[in-house]
């Protein structure tokens, strides 16, 4: 079948000239749709990084350091001379960073220093700091609190007078990848600020300041550990030295199952507006005026995820309110499904449910045919009236989606899947945009559900009471 000329009742609008050929008609405002407000405003995100600082005994500050045998050096970061870091300054290599596949050197975008991990040893132990620990409990909510992480070593890198790192993402290193961490030491310096952007929200985080401030009588490190999806910068540094170590961050199994603390010994709070997000959900479907005779919910995701070739990894590896909104789904007896979602021709999203690899970079257009000839998927109609005179394909009624959240990304063409980052990207793992679509069923059903969810609830509770008496 060639891809069909798509015909609609009413025509999909012609971008004008100077608009760019594939400008966004995404699904709008459902943020200002007054049947979704309650959800929009019970989903709120707790900033997606974390920082403070952290007294460590003095060895944790040595450093050892060189590119060859027999030249190694130790330096010591809290007693350390203006000559000594000048050293460590010289004997690291420019620090590159990736644009899609490709590593480049570009001191107008990147200028720093870097040490591979071959080069140099810390003293700094991470496992021991405790540190791990504390970052799962700044970046995650509820029992995700209680999913076991690892770290992985990356660079140290040093931030000289002049020396910054402008808006990137972290490069996933794998599909259980989830953050970053960043050390700093405490080697005086100005600026070289840590900035995020996420979501039309700015944070910034100062770790020469942080340090300072926290009149520790012995010495600390500061640290920053973020969802490596979110765009940041490191701004220039006016003065001194900024050395930090970076790792990556990986969701793991427990090495030890009977050794991690399970949900029964210790179990965290649901986050705060988890029960607000399910009782506005509960009520929109008790409300048979809304998809009567069903359809799906779609939530477009705030983050990305790492991807190889299958999603089913993703469910399990949601972040801040995207976790937030499939715990409540869930809880409802809903099963959400992570798609990934690429704009087409003609008005349409296709939804897949694998990572497609059928781009040609050369080409404008993302053309829905060859998705529905190559990738299993959901082809969405963003407009309600849709018809295809070819083909005969119309919007059915059941196969409605009303985007709940806003759909703010999508994915436009597979060359645009990967793009600044801290690294090359590993060509066969990329970040993509998703969204949650879940199947609601007919209004009629839809009732059951909710009320043998909220008895299931109510059960739970008063057991938990009767236990507790
Ligand atoms: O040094 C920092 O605070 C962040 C560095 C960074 O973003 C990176 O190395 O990818
Ligand atoms: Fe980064």
């Amino acid at each position: 079948m060639v891809a069909s000329k798509r015909k609609q009742s009413s025509p999909p609008s012609e971008p004008s000239s100077d608009e760019e050929p594939h400008a966004l008609a995404l699904p709008s405002g459902p943020t200002s749709d007054p049947r979704f407000k309650a959800i929009n405003d019970a989903i709120s995100d707790k900033p997606p990084f974390c920082t403070g600082t952290m007294v460590l005994p003095p060895e944790a500050f040595v450093l050892f350091y060189g590119k060859s045998d027999g030249d190694a050096r130790r330096i010591d970061l809290v007693k350390t001379s203006e000559s000594a870091l000048r050293h460590l300054v010289q004997t690291c290599d420019p620090a590159s960073f990736g644009v899609n596949a490709q590593e480049v050197y570009d001191e107008s975008y990147r200028k720093a220093g870097k040490l591979d991990s071959d080069a140099f040893a810390t003293k700094f132990d991470l496992e021991r700091s405790g540190l791990l620990d504390v970052v799962r409990s700044g970046l995650f909510e509820g029992l995700d609190e209680l999913k076991p992480i690892r770290a992985e070593m990356y660079k140290l890198n040093v931030y000289s007078e002049g020396s910054f790192f402008k808006s990137h993402v972290d490069t996933p290193r794998g599909d259980d990848m989830f953050g970053s961490l960043v050390i700093i030491f405490p080697t005086e310096h100005m600026g070289g600020e840590l900035l995020f952007r996420h979501h039309k929200k700015e944070w910034s985080f100062d770790a020469a300041a942080a340090i300072a401030s926290s009149n520790a009588a012995s010495p600390s490190i500061a640290y920053v550990a973020f969802f490596s999806d979110v765009e940041h910068e490191v701004s220039r540094v006016t003065s001194g030295y900024r050395v930090t170590l970076t790792y990556n961050l990986y969701w793991t199994t427990p090495p030890n199952p009977l050794r991690f603390p399970s949900e029964e010994v210790a179990k965290p709070s649901a986050p705060a507006n988890e029960a607000a997000l399910k009782s506005a959900v509960e009520s929109l479907l008790n409300d048979p005026t809304f998809l009567p005779k069903g359809g799906k919910m779609g939530f477009g995701l705030r983050h990305q995820y790492p991807v190889k070739k299958t999603l089913t990894h993703v469910i399990s590896h949601l972040k801040g309110s995207d976790h937030i909104i499939s715990n409540a789904l869930q809880s409802l007896y809903l099963t959400p499904s992570i798609k990934m979602v690429f704009q087409t021709e003609y008005n349409c999203l296709y939804l897949c449910d694998e990572v497609p690899t059928l781009f040609d970079p050369g080409e404008d257009e993302v053309v829905l045919q060859s998705f529905i000839d190559n990738v299993p998927g959901t082809v969405i109609y963003l407009s309600e009236d849709f018809e295809d005179l070819e083909t005969g394909i119309k919007v059915k009624e059941g196969d409605k989606v009303e985007w709940v959240t806003d759909l703010t990304k999508v994915n436009e063409r597979g060359e645009k899947l990967a793009t600044y980052g801290n690294g090359p990207a590993e060509i066969e793992c990329v970040y993509g945009d998703m969204v949650l679509l879940v199947d609601v069923g007919p209004a009629a059903r839809r009732a059951a559900r909710v009320r043998a969810a909220a008895a299931k609830a109510k059960t739970r509770t008063t057991s938990r009471k009767k236990g507790r008496w």
